[in-house]
């Protein structure tokens, strides 16, 4: 059957970049997105200012909420240290599928825990089945309808800590405005806003959120 999309940009990885280089994963993904196909990758622009949440925060324990087909967890990935823990999680098995081949393509597959199951499953599991204690910092970036539900299952499940940086992408588009609203407004984060762009657009505006548990 014909390949899907998702298919479509790995193929393209795996004839342009480089075997073991996620910089030129991430570069092949970036040009297929603004030449050829667009794609709801984090992308290159609101993709550096993640970097430099990343980098500033310096995590040893990491959890991405939506994989897609792994773009964000091989920017991320390729920013921590080997003796870090990073976890995302894709409820797509077909998108899953496609990021496992991806994230291999990059080398990175020893230095990512991919769990292909709900969020709503896996939260409550972290502690237990991955041996997390807490979480250093979050990207979510997953279906703006449960970004609430999840980050409250983050809470209730003792899964963050004062100063766990919570980071979340398409704020403006599609929008999660439950989501913005609670974090600037319940008294448990201190949130800000960073304007920025659509993926692989000159016009469109997004942006990222990012919230600091106060413990
Ligand atoms: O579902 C999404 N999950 C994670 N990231 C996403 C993203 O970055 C963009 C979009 C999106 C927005 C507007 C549009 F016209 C088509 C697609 C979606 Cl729908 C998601
Ligand atoms: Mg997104």
């Amino acid at each position: 059957s014909a390949m899907s999309k998702e298919q479509r940009v790995l193929q393209y990885v795996q004839q342009n970049a480089s075997r073991g280089d996620p910089d030129s994963v991430l570069a092949a993904v970036d040009k297929f997105g603004w030449e050829t196909e667009w794609a709801m990758n984090l992308g290159d622009v609101k993709g550096a200012i993640l970097d430099r949440f990343v980098k500033e925060t310096a995590p040893q324990t990491m959890l991405e909420l939506g994989t897609y087909m792994g773009y964000s967890a091989i920017r991320i990935a390729r920013l921590l240290p080997e003796t870090a823990k990073f976890m995302t999680v894709e409820f797509d098995q077909e998108n899953a599928a496609v990021a496992r081949e991806m994230i291999e393509f990059a080398g990175l597959q020893n230095r990512i825990i991919q769990i292909t199951s709900d969020t709503a499953d896996v939260i409550p599991q972290l502690k237990t089945k991955y041996d997390v204690e807490t979480l250093d910092m979050v990207f979510i970036d997953h279906w703006k309808d449960v970004y609430v539900r999840d980050i409250k299952l983050l809470e209730t499940n003792k899964l963050l800590r004062k100063g766990t940086v919570v980071v979340a992408d398409n704020i403006i588009k599609p929008g999660a405005p439950e989501y913005a609203e609670y974090v600037r407004t319940c008294g448990k984060y201190d949130s800000t806003f960073h304007e920025s762009r659509f993926e692989y657009s000159n016009d469109d505006i997004d942006g990222l959120e990012k919230s600091v548990f106060r413990g």
